[in-house]
């Protein structure tokens, strides 16, 4: 069976490692999570840059419109220190907000780590693509992603993208019945 091919933004928003204080571990983290779990071919769209709030809603804005990403993911940013503004630049380029999203991100993290309620991390859709702030600790991709990925493939159905499938033997994907594609 032939899958859709996919274009997935990646923004890792980080002061210190965007200024080359520290290496960038936000981006690989990102990369190695799709590419152990997406079936489909996907072209990622990267970018690293310091935590200021146009910068972050111009990148969003134009991996979302001019590069016409399906599924955009930001990495640091959402806690509550000053210089964290990842959530505000998301909510203001933001069509509809997904409060799911967050809410479950934030529960499956409690699992992990007590600080995670310190996180504001939100989802939300801008046209055609999905936004989701994930914490700025590398280990917190997979154990966010691992958590609330059953029900990204289906928002992005919703919105107009392609259909997204994992792998055999990662994640469990959920659409409802109606919404599956028989297999060629
Ligand atoms: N892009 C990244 N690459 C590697 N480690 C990171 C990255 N972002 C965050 N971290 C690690 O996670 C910790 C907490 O993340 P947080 O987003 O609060 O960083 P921060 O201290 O605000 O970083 P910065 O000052 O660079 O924006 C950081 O201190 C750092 O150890
Ligand atoms: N899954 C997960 N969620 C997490 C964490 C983590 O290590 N794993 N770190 C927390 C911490 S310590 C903070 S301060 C907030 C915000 O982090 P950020 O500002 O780097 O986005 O995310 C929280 N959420």
């Amino acid at each position: 069976m032939t899958h859709d091919s996919v274009r997935i933004g990646l923004i890792s928003i980080s002061d210190r490692a965007s200024q080359g204080i520290y290496e960038d571990q936000g981006l690989p983290a990102l990369q190695a999570w799709f590419g152990e779990v997406l079936a489909n071919p996907v072209e990622f769209v990267s970018r690293l840059i310091p935590d200021e709030q146009a910068l972050i809603e111009a990148t969003l804005i134009e991996l979302a419109d001019a590069k016409r990403c399906s599924l955009i993911l930001t990495t640091g940013g959402t806690g509550p220190a000053p210089r964290d503004v990842t959530p505000e630049a998301t909510l203001a380029v933001a069509h509809k907000v997904l409060p799911g999203f967050g809410e479950a991100m934030r529960a499956v993290s409690l699992k992990y780590v007590p600080t995670a309620i310190l996180s504001r991390q939100v989802g939300v859709t801008r046209g055609a693509s999905l936004i989701l702030n994930l914490p700025g600790q590398p280990k917190a991709i997979k154990e966010t992603l691992d958590g609330v990925f059953a029900a990204v493939p289906y928002c992005i159905d919703l919105i107009g993208g392609p259909y997204l499938e994992a792998r055999a033997d990662t994640i469990a994907v959920f659409r409802p019945k109606s919404a599956l594609r028989s297999p060629a």
